[in-house]
Protein backbone atom coordinates (compact mmCIF):
# COMPACT_ATOMS: atom_id res chain seq x y z
CA UNK A 1 0.00 0.00 0.00
CA UNK A 2 1.41 3.27 -0.58
CA UNK A 3 2.27 5.27 2.76
CA UNK A 4 0.99 8.46 1.48
CA UNK A 5 -2.33 9.40 2.97
CA UNK A 6 -3.55 12.63 0.91
CA UNK A 7 -7.10 13.61 -0.10
CA UNK A 8 -6.37 17.01 -2.52
CA UNK A 9 -7.45 20.01 -2.92
CA UNK A 10 -11.09 19.06 -4.40
CA UNK A 11 -12.15 21.50 -7.26
CA UNK A 12 -15.84 21.81 -8.59
CA UNK A 13 -16.05 23.12 -11.80
CA UNK A 14 -18.99 24.01 -13.60
CA UNK A 15 -19.30 23.47 -17.11
CA UNK A 16 -22.17 23.98 -19.62
CA UNK A 17 -22.05 22.83 -23.27
CA UNK A 18 -23.98 22.20 -26.27
CA UNK A 19 -23.20 18.83 -27.53
CA UNK A 20 -21.91 17.33 -30.86
CA UNK A 21 -24.22 17.86 -33.87
CA UNK A 22 -25.13 14.43 -34.04
CA UNK A 23 -26.05 13.83 -30.42
CA UNK A 24 -28.99 15.46 -29.20
CA UNK A 25 -28.52 18.66 -28.05
CA UNK A 26 -28.49 19.69 -24.44
CA UNK A 27 -27.11 21.39 -21.56
CA UNK A 28 -24.40 19.38 -19.18
CA UNK A 29 -22.84 20.73 -15.74
CA UNK A 30 -19.63 19.05 -15.85
CA UNK A 31 -18.41 18.87 -12.56
CA UNK A 32 -14.66 17.77 -12.64
CA UNK A 33 -12.98 16.11 -9.27
CA UNK A 34 -9.74 14.51 -9.03
CA UNK A 35 -8.44 13.13 -5.81
CA UNK A 36 -5.99 10.81 -4.33
CA UNK A 37 -6.72 8.05 -2.45
CA UNK A 38 -3.96 6.58 0.25
CA UNK A 39 -4.92 2.90 -1.26
CA UNK A 40 -3.57 1.19 -4.37
CA UNK A 41 -5.60 2.61 -6.81
CA UNK A 42 -6.77 0.87 -9.99
CA UNK A 43 -7.53 2.06 -13.28
CA UNK A 44 -10.56 1.82 -14.87
CA UNK A 45 -13.13 3.02 -17.43
CA UNK A 46 -15.68 2.96 -14.48
CA UNK A 47 -15.62 6.34 -13.82
CA UNK A 48 -17.06 6.68 -17.22
CA UNK A 49 -20.17 4.70 -15.98
CA UNK A 50 -20.45 7.40 -13.44
CA UNK A 51 -20.77 9.65 -16.22
CA UNK A 52 -23.13 7.55 -18.25
CA UNK A 53 -25.40 7.40 -15.74
CA UNK A 54 -25.28 10.77 -14.97
CA UNK A 55 -26.61 11.42 -18.43
CA UNK A 56 -29.52 10.16 -17.99
CA UNK A 57 -30.41 12.58 -15.12
CA UNK A 58 -33.04 15.19 -16.33
CA UNK A 59 -29.99 17.90 -15.84
CA UNK A 60 -27.51 15.89 -17.03
CA UNK A 61 -24.67 15.95 -14.21
CA UNK A 62 -21.38 14.31 -15.35
CA UNK A 63 -18.90 13.57 -12.39
CA UNK A 64 -15.51 13.12 -13.58
CA UNK A 65 -13.65 11.11 -11.00
CA UNK A 66 -10.57 9.51 -10.03
CA UNK A 67 -11.30 6.27 -8.97
CA UNK A 68 -10.34 4.55 -6.64
CA UNK A 69 -10.02 0.71 -4.95
CA UNK A 70 -10.23 1.56 -0.98
CA UNK A 71 -12.22 1.05 1.92
CA UNK A 72 -11.73 4.16 3.73
CA UNK A 73 -14.21 6.28 5.18
CA UNK A 74 -15.40 8.27 2.37
CA UNK A 75 -18.56 10.85 2.39
CA UNK A 76 -17.90 12.61 -1.24
CA UNK A 77 -19.40 11.40 -4.55
CA UNK A 78 -16.10 9.89 -5.37
CA UNK A 79 -16.57 6.32 -6.70
CA UNK A 80 -14.15 4.07 -4.70
CA UNK A 81 -14.66 0.61 -6.34
CA UNK A 82 -14.15 -0.66 -9.27
CA UNK A 83 -15.03 -4.35 -10.74
CA UNK A 84 -12.71 -5.90 -12.85
CA UNK A 85 -13.16 -4.37 -16.56
CA UNK A 86 -13.84 -7.79 -18.45
CA UNK A 87 -16.27 -6.78 -21.05
CA UNK A 88 -16.08 -7.13 -24.41
CA UNK A 89 -13.63 -5.09 -26.64
CA UNK A 90 -14.78 -3.68 -29.88
CA UNK A 91 -12.93 -2.12 -32.17
CA UNK A 92 -14.21 0.41 -34.94
CA UNK A 93 -12.67 0.00 -38.45
CA UNK A 94 -12.96 3.37 -40.48
CA UNK A 95 -11.81 4.67 -43.35
CA UNK A 96 -12.56 6.69 -47.12
CA UNK A 97 -14.35 4.78 -49.57
CA UNK A 98 -12.35 2.16 -51.06
CA UNK A 99 -9.41 2.43 -49.02
CA UNK A 100 -9.25 -1.30 -47.83
CA UNK A 101 -11.53 -2.12 -44.93
CA UNK A 102 -13.15 -4.63 -46.29
CA UNK A 103 -10.12 -6.08 -47.25
CA UNK A 104 -8.86 -5.91 -43.80
CA UNK A 105 -12.08 -7.63 -41.95
CA UNK A 106 -10.80 -10.79 -44.18
CA UNK A 107 -7.63 -10.57 -43.41
CA UNK A 108 -8.55 -10.15 -39.42
CA UNK A 109 -11.21 -13.11 -40.27
CA UNK A 110 -8.95 -15.23 -42.34
CA UNK A 111 -5.89 -15.05 -39.72
CA UNK A 112 -4.93 -17.80 -37.31
CA UNK A 113 -5.72 -15.68 -33.83
CA UNK A 114 -8.14 -18.25 -31.88
CA UNK A 115 -10.90 -14.77 -31.20
CA UNK A 116 -13.78 -15.38 -32.05
CA UNK A 117 -15.30 -12.28 -33.61
CA UNK A 118 -18.74 -10.97 -34.31
CA UNK A 119 -18.93 -8.24 -36.76
CA UNK A 120 -20.94 -5.68 -37.63
CA UNK A 121 -20.83 -4.42 -41.19
CA UNK A 122 -22.28 -1.10 -41.82
CA UNK A 123 -23.14 -0.62 -45.72
CA UNK A 124 -25.47 1.69 -47.25
CA UNK A 125 -28.20 0.01 -49.74
CA UNK A 126 -28.36 -3.47 -51.03
CA UNK A 127 -24.62 -5.75 -50.35
CA UNK A 128 -23.98 -9.05 -51.02
CA UNK A 129 -23.06 -10.10 -47.67
CA UNK A 130 -20.76 -12.90 -48.43
CA UNK A 131 -19.38 -10.98 -51.67
CA UNK A 132 -17.69 -8.59 -49.50
CA UNK A 133 -16.62 -10.50 -46.53
CA UNK A 134 -15.17 -13.58 -48.60
CA UNK A 135 -13.77 -14.65 -45.76
CA UNK A 136 -17.26 -15.43 -43.83
CA UNK A 137 -17.55 -18.74 -44.68
CA UNK A 138 -14.81 -20.31 -44.24
CA UNK A 139 -13.40 -18.71 -40.99
CA UNK A 140 -16.62 -19.28 -39.00
CA UNK A 141 -16.89 -15.37 -37.89
CA UNK A 142 -19.58 -15.83 -35.11
CA UNK A 143 -21.70 -13.48 -36.28
CA UNK A 144 -22.34 -11.41 -39.00
CA UNK A 145 -24.83 -8.47 -39.19
CA UNK A 146 -25.33 -6.05 -41.37
CA UNK A 147 -26.70 -2.42 -40.68
CA UNK A 148 -27.33 -1.78 -44.26
CA UNK A 149 -30.27 1.22 -43.91
CA UNK A 150 -27.96 4.26 -43.27
CA UNK A 151 -24.95 5.54 -41.71
CA UNK A 152 -23.83 4.75 -38.08
CA UNK A 153 -22.67 7.74 -37.56
CA UNK A 154 -26.04 9.62 -38.54
CA UNK A 155 -29.22 7.52 -38.83
CA UNK A 156 -28.65 3.66 -37.24
CA UNK A 157 -26.75 4.44 -33.83
CA UNK A 158 -29.90 3.30 -32.54
CA UNK A 159 -29.75 0.01 -34.23
CA UNK A 160 -26.05 -0.47 -33.36
CA UNK A 161 -27.50 -0.06 -29.90
CA UNK A 162 -30.13 -3.13 -30.17
CA UNK A 163 -27.38 -4.82 -32.23
CA UNK A 164 -24.53 -5.07 -29.81
CA UNK A 165 -27.43 -5.55 -27.16
CA UNK A 166 -28.54 -8.65 -29.04
CA UNK A 167 -25.42 -9.59 -29.30
CA UNK A 168 -24.66 -9.87 -26.07
CA UNK A 169 -27.95 -11.12 -24.72
CA UNK A 170 -27.75 -14.29 -27.14
CA UNK A 171 -24.07 -14.91 -27.62
CA UNK A 172 -22.38 -14.01 -24.47
CA UNK A 173 -19.62 -16.59 -24.31
CA UNK A 174 -19.41 -17.36 -27.79
CA UNK A 175 -17.24 -14.30 -29.03
CA UNK A 176 -14.65 -12.25 -27.55
CA UNK A 177 -14.39 -9.42 -29.74
CA UNK A 178 -17.10 -7.07 -32.17
CA UNK A 179 -15.37 -5.30 -35.09
CA UNK A 180 -17.37 -2.75 -36.63
CA UNK A 181 -16.68 -1.91 -39.90
CA UNK A 182 -18.72 1.98 -40.69
CA UNK A 183 -19.31 3.41 -44.11
CA UNK A 184 -16.48 5.35 -46.06
CA UNK A 185 -18.32 8.56 -45.14
CA UNK A 186 -18.81 7.94 -41.55
CA UNK A 187 -17.44 10.42 -38.85
CA UNK A 188 -16.32 8.37 -36.02
CA UNK A 189 -17.11 10.74 -33.21
CA UNK A 190 -20.69 9.49 -32.75
CA UNK A 191 -19.80 5.89 -32.96
CA UNK A 192 -17.11 6.21 -30.26
CA UNK A 193 -19.14 8.30 -28.09
CA UNK A 194 -22.37 5.35 -28.44
CA UNK A 195 -19.83 3.37 -26.09
CA UNK A 196 -19.64 5.55 -22.77
CA UNK A 197 -23.22 7.56 -23.84
CA UNK A 198 -25.39 4.33 -23.87
CA UNK A 199 -25.49 2.26 -20.95
CA UNK A 200 -26.67 -0.88 -22.56
CA UNK A 201 -23.48 -0.80 -25.09
CA UNK A 202 -21.33 0.32 -21.62
CA UNK A 203 -21.87 -2.62 -19.42
CA UNK A 204 -20.97 -5.29 -21.48
CA UNK A 205 -18.83 -3.65 -24.15
CA UNK A 206 -15.99 -1.43 -24.28
CA UNK A 207 -14.18 0.67 -26.90
CA UNK A 208 -10.66 -0.89 -27.90
CA UNK A 209 -10.15 1.01 -30.58
CA UNK A 210 -10.27 3.16 -33.80
CA UNK A 211 -8.34 1.67 -36.57
CA UNK A 212 -8.48 4.22 -39.90
CA UNK A 213 -7.15 2.76 -43.08
CA UNK A 214 -5.99 5.62 -45.27
CA UNK A 215 -5.97 4.59 -49.26
CA UNK A 216 -2.36 5.96 -50.21
CA UNK A 217 -3.22 6.21 -53.44
CA UNK A 218 -6.30 8.85 -53.14
CA UNK A 219 -6.02 10.37 -49.37
CA UNK A 220 -3.92 13.30 -50.14
CA UNK A 221 -7.05 14.31 -52.78
CA UNK A 222 -9.51 13.92 -50.58
CA UNK A 223 -7.91 14.76 -47.20
CA UNK A 224 -7.38 18.29 -49.34
CA UNK A 225 -10.45 18.58 -50.33
CA UNK A 226 -12.09 21.93 -49.52
CA UNK A 227 -15.86 21.61 -47.84
CA UNK A 228 -18.05 24.04 -47.63
CA UNK A 229 -18.28 25.99 -43.85
CA UNK A 230 -19.71 23.24 -41.02
CA UNK A 231 -19.59 20.47 -43.14
CA UNK A 232 -16.80 18.22 -41.77
CA UNK A 233 -14.32 16.63 -44.02
CA UNK A 234 -14.67 13.06 -43.40
CA UNK A 235 -11.47 11.60 -44.64
CA UNK A 236 -9.66 13.94 -42.15
CA UNK A 237 -11.92 13.52 -39.06
CA UNK A 238 -11.63 9.52 -39.62
CA UNK A 239 -7.46 10.09 -39.21
CA UNK A 240 -7.93 12.42 -36.13
CA UNK A 241 -9.79 10.07 -33.96
CA UNK A 242 -7.76 7.00 -35.01
CA UNK A 243 -5.87 4.73 -32.73
CA UNK A 244 -3.96 3.19 -35.96
CA UNK A 245 -3.50 3.88 -39.09
CA UNK A 246 -3.00 2.05 -41.51
CA UNK A 247 -1.51 3.36 -44.78
CA UNK A 248 -3.07 1.12 -47.67
CA UNK A 249 -2.47 0.71 -51.16
CA UNK A 250 1.36 1.47 -50.89
CA UNK A 251 2.04 -0.73 -53.88
CA UNK A 252 0.18 1.93 -55.81
CA UNK A 253 2.47 5.01 -55.23
CA UNK A 254 6.08 5.96 -54.95
CA UNK A 255 7.49 5.89 -51.47
CA UNK A 256 8.42 9.47 -51.69
CA UNK A 257 4.56 10.41 -52.10
CA UNK A 258 3.78 7.72 -49.06
CA UNK A 259 6.38 8.89 -46.68
CA UNK A 260 4.66 12.51 -47.70
CA UNK A 261 1.33 11.41 -47.15
CA UNK A 262 2.07 10.02 -43.66
CA UNK A 263 3.61 13.20 -42.69
CA UNK A 264 0.40 15.10 -43.61
CA UNK A 265 -0.75 12.38 -41.30
CA UNK A 266 0.73 13.21 -38.48
CA UNK A 267 0.25 16.97 -38.43
CA UNK A 268 -3.65 15.76 -37.94
CA UNK A 269 -2.65 12.96 -35.65
CA UNK A 270 0.53 12.34 -33.57
CA UNK A 271 -1.17 10.02 -31.39
CA UNK A 272 -2.10 6.80 -33.84
CA UNK A 273 0.35 4.89 -34.29
CA UNK A 274 0.90 3.84 -38.20
CA UNK A 275 1.67 1.55 -40.14
CA UNK A 276 1.96 0.90 -43.96
CA UNK A 277 0.91 -1.94 -45.85
CA UNK A 278 -0.76 -3.48 -48.54
CA UNK A 279 -4.02 -5.48 -49.01
CA UNK A 280 -4.82 -4.64 -45.27
CA UNK A 281 -1.72 -6.87 -44.59
CA UNK A 282 -0.84 -6.22 -40.42
CA UNK A 283 -0.12 -8.34 -37.51
CA UNK A 284 -3.52 -9.03 -35.89
CA UNK A 285 -2.17 -7.49 -32.46
CA UNK A 286 -1.63 -4.28 -34.15
CA UNK A 287 -5.29 -4.03 -34.51
CA UNK A 288 -7.23 -6.22 -31.99
CA UNK A 289 -6.90 -5.85 -28.41
CA UNK A 290 -5.25 -2.58 -28.73
CA UNK A 291 -6.74 -0.46 -25.69
CA UNK A 292 -6.71 2.83 -27.05
CA UNK A 293 -9.09 4.04 -24.77
CA UNK A 294 -7.42 2.30 -21.64
CA UNK A 295 -5.77 4.85 -18.89
CA UNK A 296 -3.24 2.27 -18.12
CA UNK A 297 -1.87 2.35 -22.38
CA UNK A 298 -1.64 6.57 -22.06
CA UNK A 299 1.81 6.73 -21.96
CA UNK A 300 2.52 5.28 -25.71
CA UNK A 301 -0.20 7.73 -27.10
CA UNK A 302 1.22 10.94 -25.32
CA UNK A 303 5.20 10.21 -25.56
CA UNK A 304 6.00 11.61 -28.46
CA UNK A 305 9.87 11.13 -28.15
CA UNK A 306 10.06 8.40 -30.99
CA UNK A 307 8.10 7.47 -34.01
CA UNK A 308 4.86 6.18 -34.13
CA UNK A 309 5.40 4.12 -36.81
CA UNK A 310 5.57 0.45 -36.67
CA UNK A 311 7.77 -1.45 -39.13
CA UNK A 312 7.32 -5.19 -39.80
CA UNK A 313 10.31 -6.84 -39.50
CA UNK A 314 9.95 -7.95 -43.15
CA UNK A 315 9.28 -4.60 -44.56
CA UNK A 316 12.55 -2.80 -44.79
CA UNK A 317 13.18 0.40 -46.53
CA UNK A 318 15.80 1.96 -48.12
CA UNK A 319 14.65 5.14 -47.57
CA UNK A 320 14.31 7.53 -44.88
CA UNK A 321 11.11 6.88 -43.26
CA UNK A 322 9.86 10.25 -42.28
CA UNK A 323 9.31 9.45 -38.51
CA UNK A 324 7.67 11.88 -36.00
CA UNK A 325 9.01 15.75 -36.66
CA UNK A 326 7.27 16.40 -33.10
CA UNK A 327 8.24 19.68 -31.80
CA UNK A 328 8.79 18.65 -28.17
CA UNK A 329 8.30 20.50 -24.62
CA UNK A 330 5.29 22.45 -25.67
CA UNK A 331 7.00 24.73 -28.15
CA UNK A 332 4.81 24.48 -31.36
CA UNK A 333 1.56 22.83 -32.71
CA UNK A 334 2.28 19.87 -35.24
CA UNK A 335 0.31 21.16 -37.78
CA UNK A 336 3.25 23.96 -38.48
CA UNK A 337 5.89 21.00 -39.21
CA UNK A 338 9.11 22.94 -40.93
CA UNK A 339 10.14 19.56 -42.54
CA UNK A 340 11.89 20.51 -45.86
CA UNK A 341 10.74 18.06 -47.87
CA UNK A 342 6.46 17.84 -46.87
CA UNK A 343 6.25 22.28 -45.96
CA UNK A 344 3.35 22.21 -48.50
CA UNK A 345 0.95 19.79 -47.23
CA UNK A 346 0.94 20.90 -44.40
CA UNK A 347 -0.97 24.09 -45.34
CA UNK A 348 -2.76 22.27 -47.76
CA UNK A 349 -5.50 20.10 -45.62
CA UNK A 350 -8.19 20.45 -43.96
CA UNK A 351 -6.12 23.17 -41.74
CA UNK A 352 -8.79 23.32 -38.47
CA UNK A 353 -7.49 19.93 -37.42
CA UNK A 354 -4.33 19.16 -35.97
CA UNK A 355 -2.64 17.87 -32.74
CA UNK A 356 -0.95 19.69 -30.68
CA UNK A 357 1.96 18.33 -28.02
CA UNK A 358 2.85 19.55 -24.63
CA UNK A 359 5.92 17.57 -22.81
CA UNK A 360 6.75 20.13 -19.60
CA UNK A 361 9.06 19.00 -16.22
CA UNK A 362 7.43 20.47 -13.39
CA UNK A 363 4.30 19.68 -10.85
CA UNK A 364 1.41 21.28 -10.95
CA UNK A 365 -0.98 22.83 -8.40
CA UNK A 366 -4.11 20.90 -8.88
CA UNK A 367 -6.65 23.54 -8.17
CA UNK A 368 -5.51 25.47 -10.95
CA UNK A 369 -4.48 22.51 -13.50
CA UNK A 370 -8.37 21.49 -12.66
CA UNK A 371 -10.03 25.07 -13.67
CA UNK A 372 -7.44 25.12 -16.73
CA UNK A 373 -8.71 21.87 -17.85
CA UNK A 374 -12.12 22.22 -17.02
CA UNK A 375 -12.58 25.85 -18.39
CA UNK A 376 -11.10 24.21 -21.66
CA UNK A 377 -13.55 21.52 -22.08
CA UNK A 378 -16.44 24.12 -21.36
CA UNK A 379 -15.31 26.48 -23.94
CA UNK A 380 -13.70 23.82 -26.30
CA UNK A 381 -14.95 20.42 -25.81
CA UNK A 382 -16.39 20.44 -29.19
CA UNK A 383 -13.46 20.91 -30.95
CA UNK A 384 -11.08 18.65 -28.74
CA UNK A 385 -11.65 15.21 -30.49
CA UNK A 386 -9.33 13.17 -28.83
CA UNK A 387 -6.89 14.23 -25.73
CA UNK A 388 -4.32 12.65 -23.51
CA UNK A 389 -2.35 13.33 -20.85
CA UNK A 390 0.40 11.89 -18.07
CA UNK A 391 0.68 14.51 -15.41
CA UNK A 392 2.70 15.00 -12.25
CA UNK A 393 0.64 16.69 -10.09
CA UNK A 394 2.10 18.30 -6.44
CA UNK A 395 1.46 16.25 -3.54
CA UNK A 396 0.39 13.55 -5.25
CA UNK A 397 2.90 10.65 -5.19
CA UNK A 398 0.84 8.79 -8.96
CA UNK A 399 1.13 10.42 -11.90
CA UNK A 400 -2.06 10.93 -12.96
CA UNK A 401 -3.53 9.93 -16.38
CA UNK A 402 -6.70 11.30 -18.17
CA UNK A 403 -7.95 10.61 -21.62
CA UNK A 404 -11.52 12.07 -23.24
CA UNK A 405 -13.19 12.15 -26.26
CA UNK A 406 -14.68 15.66 -26.47
CA UNK A 407 -16.57 16.39 -23.17
CA UNK A 408 -15.83 12.34 -22.03
CA UNK A 409 -12.69 12.59 -19.79
CA UNK A 410 -11.62 9.53 -17.84
CA UNK A 411 -8.72 10.02 -15.14
CA UNK A 412 -6.91 8.32 -12.75
CA UNK A 413 -3.94 7.77 -10.49
CA UNK A 414 -1.37 5.99 -12.32
CA UNK A 415 1.40 4.18 -10.98
CA UNK A 416 3.45 5.81 -8.42
CA UNK A 417 6.43 8.19 -9.84
CA UNK A 418 9.97 6.85 -9.40
CA UNK A 419 12.27 8.35 -6.65
CA UNK A 420 14.47 9.41 -9.43
CA UNK A 421 12.07 9.76 -12.25
CA UNK A 422 12.04 13.76 -14.18
CA UNK A 423 7.85 14.80 -13.40
CA UNK A 424 7.49 15.47 -16.66
CA UNK A 425 3.75 16.14 -18.23
CA UNK A 426 2.87 15.18 -21.45
CA UNK A 427 -0.15 15.92 -23.30
CA UNK A 428 -1.44 15.66 -26.52
CA UNK A 429 -4.47 16.73 -27.98
CA UNK A 430 -6.34 16.30 -31.31
CA UNK A 431 -8.78 18.74 -32.46
CA UNK A 432 -9.77 21.74 -34.80
CA UNK A 433 -8.54 24.60 -34.70
CA UNK A 434 -6.01 24.48 -31.90
CA UNK A 435 -4.03 27.37 -30.64
CA UNK A 436 -0.53 25.64 -29.77
CA UNK A 437 0.30 28.39 -28.05
CA UNK A 438 -2.50 29.45 -25.93
CA UNK A 439 -2.57 25.65 -24.65
CA UNK A 440 0.77 25.73 -23.72
CA UNK A 441 0.93 29.31 -22.02
CA UNK A 442 -2.40 27.82 -19.97
CA UNK A 443 -1.19 24.77 -19.24
CA UNK A 444 2.26 26.33 -17.98
CA UNK A 445 0.49 29.19 -15.70
CA UNK A 446 -0.94 26.20 -13.55
CA UNK A 447 3.08 24.83 -12.64
CA UNK A 448 3.68 25.90 -9.52
N1 LIG B 1 -3.73 -2.48 -55.35
C1 LIG B 1 -4.30 -2.62 -54.17
N2 LIG B 1 -5.63 -2.83 -54.09
C2 LIG B 1 -6.18 -2.99 -52.87
C3 LIG B 1 -5.40 -2.96 -51.69
N3 LIG B 1 -6.22 -3.14 -50.64
C4 LIG B 1 -7.46 -3.29 -51.14
N4 LIG B 1 -7.43 -3.21 -52.48
C5 LIG B 1 -8.58 -3.29 -53.39
O1 LIG B 1 -9.30 -2.07 -53.30
C6 LIG B 1 -10.68 -2.32 -53.51
C7 LIG B 1 -11.46 -1.72 -52.33
O2 LIG B 1 -11.14 -2.46 -51.18
P1 LIG B 1 -12.19 -2.69 -50.02
O3 LIG B 1 -11.54 -3.54 -49.00
O4 LIG B 1 -13.47 -3.17 -50.56
O5 LIG B 1 -12.37 -1.21 -49.52
P2 LIG B 1 -13.46 -0.64 -48.51
O6 LIG B 1 -12.81 0.41 -47.73
O7 LIG B 1 -14.10 -1.75 -47.76
O8 LIG B 1 -14.49 -0.05 -49.57
P3 LIG B 1 -15.93 0.61 -49.27
O9 LIG B 1 -16.69 -0.37 -48.40
O10 LIG B 1 -16.52 0.79 -50.63
O11 LIG B 1 -15.71 1.90 -48.60
C8 LIG B 1 -10.84 -3.81 -53.64
O12 LIG B 1 -10.89 -4.12 -55.01
C9 LIG B 1 -9.57 -4.36 -53.02
O13 LIG B 1 -9.19 -5.60 -53.55
C10 LIG B 1 -3.98 -2.73 -51.80
O14 LIG B 1 -3.23 -2.65 -50.85
N5 LIG B 1 -3.51 -2.57 -53.06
Amino acid sequence: MAAMSLDLATTFVGLARRQVNTLRARTTLLPLVWRTKPLCFQISSVDVKLVSSFTKTKRRVRTFTVAAATTENDSSDVLTKIPPDDRIPATIITGFLGSGKTTLLNHILTANHGKRIAVIENEFGEVDIDGSLVAAKTTGAEDIIMLNNGCLCCTVRGDLVRMISELVAKKKGKFDHIVIETTGLANPSPIIQTFYAEDEVFNDVKLDGVVTLVDAKHAGFHLDEVKPKGVVNEAVEQIAYADRIIVNKIDLVSEREVASLIQQIKTINSMAHLKRTEFGKVDLDYVLGIGGFDLERIESAVNVDGSKEDHDHDHDHEHDHDHDHHHHHGEHEHKHDHHADDHAHHHSHDPGVSSVSIVCEGNLDLEKANIWLGTLLLERSDDIYRMKGLLSVQGMNERFVFQGVHDIFQGSPDRLWAPDEPRINKIVFIGKNLDGEALEKGFKACLL
